[in-house]
């Protein structure tokens, strides 16, 4: 801090000049302090221009939000945008999802285990406490508020209860025991592993919460998983030595957890206890064999099967690396060109979806040019996690609701992704009736397509009633785990992004 000298001379600034040196080394001290201040003041302006460039980076950039409900396949889209605009940056990613796929893998086989450890309880009893259950007597209409009501929880358990018989799988929990601890070195190394429900503010049947058999889950934070955190314990061993560890574990534990799931009597308890793993995230168990080889690399379908809650709100920037949504060609009208050019990047919000995650999405409303809005169909028969008193359908359709009225969002374009079809296919072969769950559906048809269409009628006509101001209805029946599909999808989708900006660039 330069010192204020009590002199008068004619040079107002020459009362702000550094004292003169008395010796050789002040003076080689005061350069050296200068010098340091310089650098520190050099740093701040270089970081002020940064922010300055990103900042306007930012204006010129589409922002995007993923909205839905847990588990609808926000991050899944998300992966999709990535993988087919930005595959270089996808690649260097690819890696670090394996520790996650492991641990889905792993979270698998303990629920399975846990499932035979359970003394035996009424099926019905257990399946009820399932989220993924069918609750068949649990019907609802598109229209009930799931904030007052509208949902019957009058799930009826009838028993034919599991005898209770000498262990017969006693030997292999014994032998997959290791997999435990390989669970939780992996959660720590992960960092902000996660494992039980979302909190819930309001807990309508916490008794129906607390200990169903159900997958343990991982979160995310933000920027993708390769920021990890090392809790005390992992930090000691180093992340390395853990996962070296935990890959040697489960290729020792192979031939024991294929064992398990091919056994017919365990598939017998899980028919049972009501737990269809294949309709669970994280599906990993007919894949053991590649996934628990040393030197395993995920491949694409795997990273985008994985299963990571989001929490909070992540934002990542899509710089479109090849423009696949037109080529370059020269009858292309030079306004739509330079359209599609002003929005080489997008800034894509993907959130947390569960109801405690909500709050934090608000601030971003007012700036959002579109909204990418997932409604999971599979799930007309399954309940909220953080709230099994609302079934997950209806819950998607107060969302949408809330988000195509609110008028923060009047300018926002929204996309509706009608997502998890292929799952809705399978459960309704399989026998799933969906006017068991939705008053009104009435005889219509229960096969996909008649679904698809009376929901996407539903959802267009909230649009339509609720928006408060008109705007175009894009609806897209998606499977989000069919990259080539998607990538289909997301092409018309990007399109249609590019001729409304262009529509809007003209008529300002
Ligand atoms: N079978 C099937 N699985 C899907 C589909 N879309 C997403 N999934 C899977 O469902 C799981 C959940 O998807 P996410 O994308 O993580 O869900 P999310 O909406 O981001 O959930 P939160 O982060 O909790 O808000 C993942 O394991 C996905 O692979 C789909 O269309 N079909
Ligand atoms: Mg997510």
């Amino acid at each position: 801090m330069p010192r204020l000298r009590a002199s008068s001379t004619a040079d107002p600034l020459e009362a702000w000049a550094p004292p003169p040196d008395r010796s050789p080394e002040e003076r080689a001290e005061r350069l050296l302090r200068e010098a340091e201040a310089q650098r520190i003041s050099d740093a701040i302006d270089a970081s002020l221009r940064a922010e300055r460039a990103s900042l306007s980076s930012k204006a010129e950039a589409l922002k995007i939000m993923l909205l839905g409900q847990s588990e609808s396949g926000k991050s899944t889209t998300l992966k999709n945008l990535q993988m087919t605009y930005a595959p270089a940056a996808w690649a260097a990613q690819r890696d670090s999802w394996r520790i996650v796929i492991q641990l889905n893998l792993i979270r698998s086989i303990n629920t399975i285990l846990d499932v035979l450890a359970e003394p035996s309880t009424p099926p019905a009893t257990r399946r009820a406490r399932s989220p993924l259950s069918r609750a068949s007597s649990m019907q609802f209409h598109l229209d009930d508020d799931p904030f007052t009501g509208g949902s019957d929880d009058s799930h009826t358990p009838s028993d034919t209860s599991r005898p209770n018989a000498p262990d017969p799988h006693a030997l292999l929990r014994l032998r997959l025991g290791p997999l435990r601890r390989v669970e939780a070195d992996l959660q720590g190394v992960l960092g902000e592993a996660y494992s039980g429900s979302p909190k819930t503010a309001h807990r309508v049947f916490p008794e129906l919460t607390e200990d169903r058999p159900r997958l343990r889950e991982f979160f995310v934070r933000a920027r993708g998983v390769h920021h990890v955190r090392h809790p005390s314990g992992v930090a000691k061993r180093g992340s390395h030595d853990v996962v070296a560890e935990a890959a040697d574990v489960l290729a020792g534990c192979a031939d024991d957890m294929k064992a398990l799931w091919h056994d017919p009597s365990v598939r017998t308890v899980l028919a049972m206890s009501g737990l269809h793993l294949w309709q669970h995230a994280g599906f990993f168990l007919d894949d053991i064999d590649r996934i628990t080889t040393r030197g395993y690399v995920p491949s694409d379908s795997d990273v985008v099967r994985a299963r990571l809650r989001t929490v909070g709100v992540t934002e990542h920037r899509l710089m479109f690396e090849k423009d696949r949504a037109r080529g370059s060609s020269t009858d292309e009208h030079p306004l739509t060109r330079r359209s599609r050019e002003a929005k080489r990047e997008w800034i894509i919000y993907d959130v947390g979806g569960c109801r405690t995650n909500r709050q934090a999405w608000l601030p971003f409303f007012e700036e959002l040019d579109v909204i990418f809005f997932l409604a999971p169909l599979s799930c007309f028969d399954e309940r909220l996690e953080e709230d099994p008193a609302i079934n997950r359908l209806q819950d998607s359709v107060a969302l949408w609701t809330a988000i195509v009225a609110s008028p923060l969002m009047a300018k926002a374009l929204i996309v509706l992704f009608l997502n998890k079809c292929d799952l809705l296919d399978r459960k309704l072969r399989a026998g799933s009736q969906v006017k068991d769950h939705i008053k009104g559906y009435g005889d219509r048809d229960n096969d996909k397509d008649t679904f698809v269409k009376y929901i996407k009628s539903k959802f267009k006509a909230i649009m339509v009633t609720k928006s408060p101001k008109q705007r175009p209805f894009y609806g897209y029946a998606t499977s989000a785990i069919d990259t080539h599909a998607m990538a289909t999808t997301l092409q018309a989708v990007r399109e249609g992004i590019i001729r409304r900006h262009l529509e809007d660039a003209q008529l300002h």
